[in-house]
């Protein structure tokens, strides 16, 4: 089992209540409302709606098209697309994707989600395609810090992928969101303080820089009508001060000239990112202690106190990350309203980890069935869960030894961070002996010695 995610702040309970803005889902009844709920009481359900890159079509219009198509469809609601439909040309032309979002949580508790019950919140967003803007350092090796407009197409798919116990991102995504709401409504901080940073810290590739991009890129959707541009700016701490400091000064300097500039519009939400947050608590030991020539000390407290006036813009949400659980000695960081534990993966989330992989090695034809297999998909591990505990006949749970194949392998990769196992399926399919036509079920029994092989070699 892996560690418990734990985030240092008060239960969010109070959050839970359906609020009037774009939120996640809001879980805030107990049990399911019996009847056809008052608009009022109606939970509230994002839906993400991705226009085509070439679509020209006026949000406000494709939200409205959404709205009714949902309207006319009795459908419960559960995460995942909904499918266009052929016959509504407006639609057909102009999206390209709507997806049901964070209905988890809920159904977690509930089991079912029906159309009276929900009230959806449309978001109608467009990719933005241009790739990360860099900034590149004097000797041209490491740049200094990347930028996106969001949402970017390189995120795209990302907060789906990253797959955590349940709650974790839904929490983060509404601390986030709660944060950016206080701001708005311009609560008085003297009689309410909160922060806009958020710590994740945790073991190497369990995804806590990619939660932190995932987790801008959403926000930059669901507040997209606030907000008309959003940015984000990953600073590579360690870059900024693995190089001579007279060179850092210069681009801390540029750096934060930049976010200034953007954060002066009002109507931008800006997002900077911080990773390895702890490399700048160890430059300014090493300039304290002298290892460091003499002018480091300021380049360090001056990105310091650069970090902490950010705070101040109502516009700015600082993200952070650290392979360090212990406590880190920054300022900024000790303020930080959201600390978050991300531990290795749970068994449920490495078999649903592996589940993806075989999917997406399927769909591209890398994997095939065999003629009894009629598995894909393959279930989920809790439909697996409940599947193995019915006394059913042999048949079934016959046909059920792919996914206990699948839920062996993620027993076995017990110690595997979210990156080695996201690697696992290639290195099986490179340690094959027919890689050309591969059954799914031999593929992962090769899984299975793949694993206990990279465990070993993990271990020494
Ligand atoms: N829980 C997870 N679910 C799905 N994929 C994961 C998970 N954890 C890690 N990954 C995969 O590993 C990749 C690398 O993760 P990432 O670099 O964000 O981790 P990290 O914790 O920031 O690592 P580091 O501390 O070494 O920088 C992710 O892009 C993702 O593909």
């Amino acid at each position: 089992m892996s560690a418990p995610m734990e985030v240092s702040l008060p239960n969010g309970s109070d959050l839970e209540r359906p609020v009037a803005i774009a939120q996640p889902v809001a879980v805030a009844c107990s049990t399911p409302a019996p009847s056809p709920a008052p608009v009022d009481d109606k939970i509230l359900v994002s839906v993400e709606v991705l226009m085509n890159p070439s679509s020209i079509a006026r949000v406000e219009e494709v939200r409205k098209a959404v709205e009714r198509m949902l309207e006319k469809r009795s459908m419960s609601y559960s995460d995942g697309p909904v499918p266009v439909p052929v016959d509504d040309t407006f639609l057909h032309e102009n999206v390209k994707r709507i997806f049901i979002c964070d209905t988890d949580e809920w159904l977690h508790k509930h089991n079912v989600l029906l159309f009276w019950q929900v009230k959806p919140v449309v978001h109608v967003f467009q990719l933005n395609e241009d790739g990360p803007g860099e900034e590149p350092s004097e000797d041209d090796t490491l740049s200094s810090f990347n930028e996106w407009a969001l949402p970017a197409k390189e995120f795209d798919g990302l907060w789906e992928s990253l797959i955590y116990e349940s709650g974790l991102k839904q929490r983060l995504l509404r601390y986030a969101a709660s944060a950016l709401l206080f701001t708005e409504r311009g609560v008085n901080t003297c009689l309410v303080s909160w922060n806009r940073i958020i710590l994740l810290h945790g073991p190497p590739g369990t995804g806590k820089t990619s939660l932190c991009k995932a987790l801008a890129q959403k926000l930059s959707i669901r507040f997209n009508s606030r907000y008309s541009m959003c940015q984000l700016i990953e600073v590579n701490a360690h870059s900024l001060f693995s190089k001579w400091f007279s060179e850092s000064g210069k681009l801390v300097a540029k750096l934060f000239q930049k976010i200034q500039e953007m954060v002066e519009e009002e109507s931008n939400l800006v997002f900077v990112l911080i990773d390895e947050v702890e490399s700048l608590a160890a430059a300014r030991q090493a300039a304290l202690s002298g290892s460091e020539p003499s002018d480091s000390i300021r380049v360090v407290n001056a990105l310091l106190t650069q970090m902490d006036k950010l705070k101040s813009w109502p516009n700015v949400i600082i993200l952070t990350t650290s392979n360090i659980t212990t406590a880190i000695d920054i300022a900024f960081v000790d303020r930080a309203d959201i600390k978050a534990y991300v531990g290795p993966p749970t068994l449920e989330a490495r078999y649903e980890i592996l589940r993806s992989c075989v999917h997406e090695l399927l769909r591209v034809g890398i994997l095939i069935l065999n003629q009894d297999e009629d598995q894909f998909p393959l279930p989920s591990y809790s439909s697996l869960k409940e599947k193995l505990h019915l006394p059913g006949p042999m048949e079934l749970q016959g046909s059920l030894h792919l996914s206990k194949l699948l839920f062996e392998a993620a027993e076995v990769c017990q110690g595997l961070s979210g990156r080695s196992l996201r690697k696992l399926p290639f290195l099986t399919h490179a340690a094959l002996t027919n890689p050309s036509c591969c059954e799914a079920s031999a593929f992962l029994r090769t899984l299975v010695q793949t694993a206990r092989r990279e465990l070993t070699e993990a271990c020494g």
